[in-house]
């Protein structure tokens, strides 16, 4: 089953306003030459609407980070669906590590983010991942389990082909300490059998799987060579155009 690779660029909390439309300029490019993969940034909230605006036309997709579940409502500090409708953002990230870790978004959490999402037509990159600690006591593939089933939870096979999800090992995630690509397959392989047990073979076959954590030009290659990866959830290397794009560039 062929899947259309996807190489996202994750921009952090990094960059103010001109430097984003900035970055976004120089990558833009990339996607005229690469014209059988998606690409996408996702920049902070601020930089969206400008970003959106520099890179119209281009191909280059753009994802918020983080997503509301509802669509409008007393939320201080949240974001909603139609807000980055309007904007031109197609995607969102959700359940990122940093959003579980620091700032506490449980499963159940990202679950209804998730959904916000799918209701407002904006398609989700929903992340995963386990700790260190987690991988030394052999429960890698058991919190996964967890973190898709619950963070999936009421989400049917039509919407799942709106669905990305991304592999982000917590302790390779701006280490430098990347998965083995052994490593990074198992776990794919482990997550499209998990699919494939939660619905129909086909949305198994079908659901792109992107990897995270210190993807970078001399490891893209050998990722991307793997069965199960489709594509990349890149941080640090996707702030500087040169290495985003040598990594979109994959081979
Ligand atoms: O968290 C990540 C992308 O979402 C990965 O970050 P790094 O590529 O900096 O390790």
């Amino acid at each position: 089953m062929e899947r259309r690779p996807f190489i996202a660029g994750n921009w952090k909390m990094h960059l103010t306003l001109a430097e984003a439309v900035q970055l976004a300029q120089a990558v833009a490019p990339t996607c005229a030459a690469c014209p059988d993969r998606d690409i996408m940034i996702a920049p902070s909230f601020t930089s969206l609407a400008a970003v959106c605006a520099a890179v119209k036309g281009s191909g280059l997709q753009v994802g918020a980070q983080n997503i509301a579940w509802d669509r409008e409502g007393a939320y201080t500090g949240e974001i909603s669906s139609p807000m980055l409708k309007d904007l031109g953002v197609s995607l969102a990230i959700i359940g990122h590590s940093e959003r579980r870790h620091i700032f506490g978004e449980d499963n159940a959490m990202i679950n209804r983010r998730l959904h916000g999402a799918l209701d407002g037509d904006i398609r989700p990159i929903l992340c995963i991942g386990e700790t260190l600690a987690d991988r030394e006591a052999g429960k890698t593939f058991a919190v996964l389990d967890t973190q898709v089933r619950e963070g999936l939870q009421a989400v049917n096979s039509a919407q799942m082909e709106c669905v990305v999800l991304a592999y982000e090992p917590v302790w390779a995630i701006g280490t430098g300490k990347t998965a083995s690509k052994e490593q990074a397959q198992e776990v794919h392989a482990f997550l499209r059998q998990l699919l494939a047990a939660m619905y129909e073979k086909t949305v198994a076959e079908t659901v792109r799987i992107l990897y995270g954590g210190s993807v970078k030009p001399d490891n893209i290659d050998d990722l991307m060579a793997q069965p199960d990866i489709d594509g990349a959830l890149v941080g640090g290397a996707a702030l500087k155009a040169e290495s985003f794009d040598r990594i979109a560039r994959f081979r």
